[in-house]
């Protein structure tokens, strides 16, 4: 599914006028009711107050619409105008008189905290402030009042997105923006909800289709892809019948130190259940016994006692995960650089390798092209400098990217593969899986993916759906506290099954 900027969703707004010779009060129309459908399903004739907070924009416009279909449907609605400026737009003029000629009850100004009504707990708040049209702060007293709405606690429906929210920074002051329980959006989702800063401010988000021009939205570069099952699903290699382990590559997975040597019998396990037909792990000498106790099926190449001092790897392979407890000692430094000048091999960076690589900018151009990195936040911070915001450090991963010919999977509650400009989306995954060993997991899969075939972008984002939704069944039966990193390698091979199932188990946003 393409998320699409503000910027293209305006321009989608103007083509589909022109191609469907609609006026823009009919794409309103089209959209706001879009919008009660979607509660009036939900609510059957609840019969709750419904605030709806419109503000004096096209979104202010949705709003009413919203408000005058609730009331022709029998709820009971109080309807506000936020009036943060005199410039209100021709829609929302035509959908305020529609409103007011159908009701009895005018809606009610706001222009100051005394005008501020009573929420109550059990009431219902529809927030039609501010859209995507945000583009400076907010007034003190807006602020005052998005502060009330959130003091109320009730359940709050963001009418496209919640209000106080920019398309394409973070908000000037965390605490002026609406904190909604769904927001219901117009075509695309936005990439606002997929990152940690702004994705807070909605629990949930629904997509509505608003009939934008297809051609429009067919051709259009989009900001970013986000990943469900039906489109991952196509990325599936199914295995011929006439193979042998041969056929699904050998999977090297290089890590580990004195006390870490965990990580590495979580990655080679990973790697071989995401299908890698042999695994061999190179640890130091401390890792022999438990890597050949604890996974019987992985081949064990040891060198230097505690921790790596050379790495060389004479056996053939066709993929190598590197990184996991590895340290960064000045002597597993330097084999690590050695092995970066001589190595070959389709590559996945992780963990301390990643560290190794932030230490210095030559070390970087030894990055190979098309090796995939995967760091977590500071891992990140420490390779492509800090971010004020977190579209910047989105802007500073594609610049790495671009400037390293090589894939960054910025770990998180969306994780984001970054390849060059292009940004892919994961839909998987939850706050379980925020524990000991979920990244050396991934790394595995990742590896014994590439080892299977699968090129080096294709492995990147669907290793980490497959892992996410191992993450997502996993929880489904332990609940997120107890979820540990090795759940997700036991849930790997329920996760390529949930492929093909028609119900998914967790609902698609
Ligand atoms: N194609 C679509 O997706 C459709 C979207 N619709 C809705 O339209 C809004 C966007 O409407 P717009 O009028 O452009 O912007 P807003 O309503 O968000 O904001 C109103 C207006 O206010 C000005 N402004 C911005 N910041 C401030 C500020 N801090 N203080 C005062 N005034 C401010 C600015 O000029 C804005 O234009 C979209 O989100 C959808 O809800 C259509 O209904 C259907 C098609
Ligand atoms: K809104």
């Amino acid at each position: 599914m393409k998320i699409l900027s503000a910027n293209q969703l305006k321009e989608a707004d103007q083509v589909t006028l022109e191609n469907q010779q609609i006026s823009s009060l009919d794409l309103m129309e089209r959209a706001a009711s879009q919008v009660f459908n979607s509660i009036h399903q939900k609510l059957k004739g609840a019969p709750i107050l419904i605030h709806v907070f419109c503000g004096i924009g096209n979104n202010g416009g949705d709003g009413l619409v919203i408000s005058r279909l609730l009331l022709e449907h029998g709820y009971t609605v109080k309807t506000y105008i936020v009036n943060f400026s005199e410039h209100r737009s021709p829609e929302f003029l035509d959908n305020y008189d529609r409103l007011k000629s159908m009701s009895k009850e005018w809606p009610i100004q706001l222009r100051s905290e005394e005008d501020f009504p009573k929420i109550a707990r059990q009431d219902m708040v529809i927030d039609a402030i501010f859209g995507i049209g945000l583009n400076r702060p907010m007034v003190s007293w807006v602020v005052d009042l998005v502060k009330h709405i959130n003091e109320a606690r009730c359940f709050t429906l963001g009418v496209d997105v919640p209000s106080g929210l920019y398309s394409d920074k973070a908000p000037d002051d965390p605490n002026a923006v609406i904190v909604a329980s769904t927001t219901v959006t117009f075509q695309s989702p936005k990439m606002v909800f997929f990152l940690p800063q702004t994705g807070k401010y909605t629990e949930n988000f629904e997509v509505i289709d608003i009939g934008l021009d297809k051609d429009f939205l067919h051709q259009v570069n989009p900001q970013a892809l986000l990943f469900h099952k039906r489109e991952i699903s196509t990325l599936y290699k199914p295995r011929p019948k006439f193979s042998h382990k041969g056929t699904y590559g050998h999977a090297v997975i290089i890590g580990g130190s004195y006390g870490k040597i965990g990580s590495t019998i979580l990655a080679s396990k990973a790697a071989l259940r995401i299908g890698a037909g042999l695994v061999s792990a190179y640890v130091p000498e401390c890792g022999y016994i438990p890597l050949q106790t604890s996974n019987p099926e992985v081949m064990v190449i040891t060198d230097g006692e505690k921790n790596i001092t050379t790495i060389d790897i004479s056996i053939s392979h066709n993929a190598i995960g590197i990184g996991m407890g590895l340290g960064t000692s000045d002597q597993t430094t330097t084999a690590f650089i050695k092995f970066l000048e001589q190595n070959k091999s389709p590559l996945v960076i992780d963990a301390d390798a990643i560290n190794i690589l932030a230490k210095n900018d030559n070390y970087k151009e030894l990055i190979p092209e098309n090796a995939i990195l995967t760091p977590h936040p500071k891992e990140l911070e420490r390779l492509v400098g800090s971010w004020e915001h977190d579209f910047e450090k989105i802007e500073k991963a594609k610049a790495f990217s671009k400037k390293y010919h090589c894939i960054l999977i910025i770990k998180g509650a969306y994780s984001i593969v970054v390849a060059g400009n292009n940004l892919y989306v994961n839909s998987t995954g939850n706050q379980g899986m925020a524990t000991a060993g979920s990244g050396d997991v991934l790394t595995g899969v990742i590896t014994g993916l590439i080892a299977q075939g699968y090129d080096p972008l294709q492995a990147s984002i669907f290793g980490t759906y497959l892992h996410g939704r191992a993450g997502d069944i996993g929880a489904s039966k332990k609940g997120y506290e107890s979820l540990i990193a090795g759940d997700l390698i036991t849930n790997l091979g329920n996760a390529y099954v949930d492929l093909f199932k028609r119900e998914a188990t967790k609902p698609e946003n």
